[in-house]
């Protein structure tokens, strides 16, 4: 949802006559950030006033109050405590707001030092929006979350995306009718488009689908040459040339970024890794409908849990999570890449010892990129520090256990990857001087927030330690007052401290009564009653106090200089940094990949520039997990197709009963390609695949009602895709073309798309189908093959095989299915009969193996019907002549007639 936020602050508001300085503050910031919520820095709360205040106040259920009058009207008001403030955000953006964040940029103190009505000075540091989070407390730890920016120039289009927590950027140009399967890929959490592009309205509809929040943005943010500047200043650099070359739409999309990037950092430059060029065609492209059908990252109810990969991801770190999702939803297209990644897991795979040392140092680390995201803007903390100290700590001895396994003597040859892993985990020298410091620098669990302090090591500075001793031997200097006091009063006086009145003595109605009575009283000055106590101070607990809150200031501004020291030698080997995580994501992948083929007994596929698929017992990821932890054997099956028609047929068309397996075979191979090209291990006995360029899979849509789309019509839609756009090296998965309109239509849709695919596209493809009458394809279609799951009756049961065997099967056991399922006896007994009578019929009046003539067919006759013998009992009785004795006999003889007719 993009809300928008009605505002009702004034809009001319230029003077803000009316208004006190702090409105008239508050006034001028909102009219910088009219479509965000203004969260507004007061003490400890952030305030939200006028029209935002009643929004947020329902969105947050918050009260709603008032404060102050302006232009002759109560001004709303609604607060959310400071400390609470990423709870209350993250609500808001799920909710579809913009957040600007506007904060005191002084202490309330040095206001004061200019007048008693000058105002603290304010800021906006920040607009939050669902694509540019930074938090852990904001962000899904395996997720992605991306920014992207869509533009289009001289008729090329182009996505540039960013992920502001990890640094990564992209950009690519693409073919308009490849939007849905790039969208889809890299599931955007939110979009900036040019007003222009929005106009098209295909453009419109899958943004609005895939694009997530929606940012429309004027044309003047989308000039190329503009782009070009703001790049140069996002990254600090005076020329692009290091990053290779874009095209003007590329330069406008990556344009759009940096300036979105501006406004919501309020200035502030995230350490991004410089744009990769992503080049479409050295990738499988998957359109959105096939990604959703094979329930790739989540299944078709929108569930991580039952999606492959759920099934797969044995990875251990977050970014290794990420980095899974990323390659499974962008397989390889090149198969030299393919087989680089795959060469790794087959290192790895031998070596258990040494992946389960690996894997247990990964698992302690914590995410690297997002902990350097937040410290570039400015936004980190000490724990952030540690983050880092850890991830190069245990990159080094990840670096020394890959180099170990490379000496164990299994195989002598090194994987390119491993040997790059390695290189980016040993330290540069200034990177290993960084290490050092910070671990001299940092106690082991520092506290989480910047301003608790104590997060430096004693030892690490002079000076701190000078300022921390004065600070703590004040404090020890307070516990000697309290005791002298005490003996002086024989009053047990208890020092305390707030931040109101900081050190005070705090004493009982009736000891402060004691107090006062003494001779001493004179030097206690009363500061305080409340209910059941008295507060006092002395001159002497006043001046203690005012040194130690000096020294308790000087002791922190050091210990934030000496973070932010810190701080900026991190940014400084940034990509370093970024390039040792990147490559532990990697090997965690490969040894997620490696544990996975271990354990589900999976095989490295052959992969090669061929046309062929052939695989030996394979099994689908997913439900063959699922059957596993039931204890139920999954039936492992082969396929072999090849494009060329050399070795075998490319299409093959699959038969067999309701419930027999035939999309589990179809999807189990879509997925087999989609792991092999994303370089990963698969669960067969032996998998030869020539790459495919493009995946298709069409199988069982719902209807898209919000498109105003009815599942026929969808289908149609995505089977039209799929005709105009697969290659002869394309893959594809039809399952039950036709099915959602009467039957001869469906299956003359069904029988002109298999040739179509047969004789035109000539890819390969897997085709199943209820309509056995296509079976006679095989006749004319050379290189078209029938295959068929079986099914057999065993006394009146029937029994799935779930074997794929050549040939077509004859019958689709629907009914027996249907009773499988639950269906009143009556109706099953019903069907059964209607079934013999249409099946007769058929055989006289339809000859499909000529289907062009089919058109002249009939309906069926309507077959007489017999009274079941329960309804025959029913029918001869009064209700109203029956006692409730021989009702209860009626209802058991009932109970029985229907089972035996069942
Ligand atoms: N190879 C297999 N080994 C074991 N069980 C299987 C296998 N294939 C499928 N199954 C089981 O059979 C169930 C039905 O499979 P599937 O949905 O693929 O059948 P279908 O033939 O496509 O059915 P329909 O024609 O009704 O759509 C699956 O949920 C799974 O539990």
């Amino acid at each position: 949802m993009n809300a928008q936020v009605p505002i009702d602050s004034p809009k001319d508001a230029t003077d803000f006559a009316d208004a006190t300085p702090v409105m008239a503050q508050y006034l001028k910031t909102k009219q910088e950030h009219p479509d965000a919520l203004l969260l507004f820095r007061m003490g400890d709360f952030y305030e939200i006033f006028f029209d935002d205040a009643v929004v947020a106040s329902q969105a947050l259920s918050l009260a709603l109050t008032k404060r102050g009058v302006y232009q002759g009207k109560d001004i709303p008001l609604a607060g959310v405590p400071a400390h609470a403030l990423d709870a209350y955000v993250s609500k808001l953006i799920r909710l579809g707001f913009r957040v600007a964040v506007c904060d005191q940029l002084e202490d309330p103190a040095e206001a004061k030092k200019r007048g008693s009505k000058s105002v603290v000075k304010r800021g906006v540091v920040r607009v939050v929006t669902p694509g540019t989070l930074t938090e852990d407390t904001l962000l899904e730890d395996r997720g992605a979350n991306r920014l992207i920016a869509l533009s289009s120039r001289g008729g090329v289009m182009a996505i540039a995306s960013v992920e502001l927590s990890t640094g990564d950027v992209e950009c690519l140009e693409i073919e308009p009718e490849t939007l849905s399967s790039h969208l889809s890929a890299l599931r955007p959490s939110e979009t900036l488009v040019a007003d222009r592009l929005l106009q098209d309205e295909a453009v419109f509809g899958l943004l609005k689908q895939y694009g997530g929040v929606l940012q429309p943005q004027p044309s003047s943010l989308s000039d190329p040459s503009a782009g070009e500047q703001r790049l140069l200043y996002l990254y600090g650099v005076a020329t692009l040339d290091g990053f290779g070359s874009f095209s003007a739409s590329e330069m406008s999309a990556l344009g759009m970024l940096a300036a979105y990037i501006d406004v919501t950092q309020a200035g502030k430059r995230p350490v991004l890794k410089p744009p990769a060029k992503v080049i479409s065609h050295n990738h499988l492209a998957i359109d959105a409908a096939t990604r959703n059908s094979l329930e790739i990252d989540r299944t078709q109810q929108g569930k991580r849990e039952g999606s492959l990969i759920a099934a797969l991801d044995m990875t251990v770190t977050s970014g290794g999570g990420r980095l899974l999702a990323a390659r499974l939803a962008r397989p390889l297209f090149q198969p030299d890449a393919i087989n680089a990644r795959l060469d790794t897991v087959a290192w790895l795979l031998p070596r258990r010892d040494a992946r389960n040392d690996l894997r247990h140092l990964m698992r302690s680390l914590s995410d690297q990129v997002r902990a350097l995201s937040r410290l570039s803007l400015n936004r980190g903390g000490p724990r952030d520090l540690t983050v880092i100290q850890n991830g190069l700590t245990v990159g080094e001895t990840l670096a020394a256990t890959l180099n170990d396994a490379a000496h164990d003597g299994i195989d002598p040859v090194l994987p390119a990857e491993i040997d790059s892993v390695i290189t980016a985990l040993i330290p540069s020298p200034p990177v290993a001087a960084l290490r050092a410091r910070l671990e001299r620098a940092l106690v082991e669990e520092p506290a989480l927030s910047l301003k608790d302090g104590g997060f430096i090591r004693a030892g690490y500075s002079a000076e701190l330690d000078e300022m921390r001793g004065l600070r703590d031997d004040s404090r020890q200097i307070v516990l000697n007052l309290e005791q002298r006091l005490a003996a002086e009063t024989g009053i047990a006086i208890r020092i305390k401290f707030n931040n109101v009145l900081g050190y005070f003595i705090e004493l009982s109605q009736k000891l402060a009564e004691q107090l006062v009575a003494q001779d001493t009283a004179k030097q206690f000055i009363h500061r305080q009653s409340l209910a059941n106590q008295v507060r006092f101070v002395t001159t002497e607990l006043v001046d203690l106090d005012s040194r130690i809150q000096r020294a308790a200031a000087s002791a922190l501004g050091l210990e934030m200089e000496l973070f932010e020291t810190l701080r900026d030698e991190v940014r400084s080997v940034a990509p370093q940094i970024q390039a040792a995580h990147d490559a532990i994501c990697a090997l965690d992948v490969a040894c997620a990949n490696a544990c996975w083929a271990e354990e589900f007994d999976a095989t490295r596929p052959v992969i090669d520039d061929t046309q062929r698929l052939e695989i030996s017992r394979g099994r689908h990821p997913v439900v063959c997990a699922v059957l596993k932890s039931q204890g139920k054997p999954f039936t492992p099956n082969d396929v072999a197709l090849d494009a060329e028609g050399a070795i075998s047929a490319r299409l093959s068309l699959v038969t067999g009963p309701n419930m027999a397996g035939k999309s589990t075979f179809l999807r189990q191979n879509a997925l087999l390609i989609v792991m092999s090209q994303a370089g990963l291990f698969v669960p067969a006995k032996a998998m030869h695949l020539g790459v495919v360029d493009r995946l298709f899979s069409r199988v069982g849509a719902g209807d898209d009602l919000a498109q105003g789309r009815s599942t026929f019509m969808m289908e149609m839609v995505e089977t039209a895709a799929i005709l105009q756009q697969a290659t002869t090296r394309s893959f594809v998965i039809l399952d039950e073309i036709g099915r959602g309109t009467a039957t001869y239509d469906g299956l003359a849709i069904a029988w002109a798309c298999a040739e179509d695919l047969h004789d035109r596209i000539q890819c390969r493809a897997l085709f199943a189908t209820h309509y056995h009458e296509m079976a006679v394809l095989d006749k004319r279609l050379k290189a078209l093959s029938n295959l068929s799951l079986q099914a057999r009756e065993h006394n009146g049961e029937l029994i799935f095989l779930h074997e794929v065997r050549a040939g077509s099967a004859d019958r689709s056991y629907g009914v027996q299915v249907a009773r499988l399922a639950g269906m009143p006896g009556g109706v099953v007994t019903r069907a059964r009969d209607i079934l013999t009578r249409l099946e007769e019929d058929n055989q006289t009046k339809l000859r499909l193996d000529d289907l062009p003539l089919f058109s002249h067919t009939r309906a069926p006759a309507p077959v007489s019907r017999e009274h079941s013998k329960a309804e025959t009992l029913l029918k001869s009785l009064n209700p109203d002549d029956l006692s409730p004795k021989e009702a209860l006999e009626v209802i058991y003889n009932l109970h029985k007639l229907v089972k035996t007719d069942g």
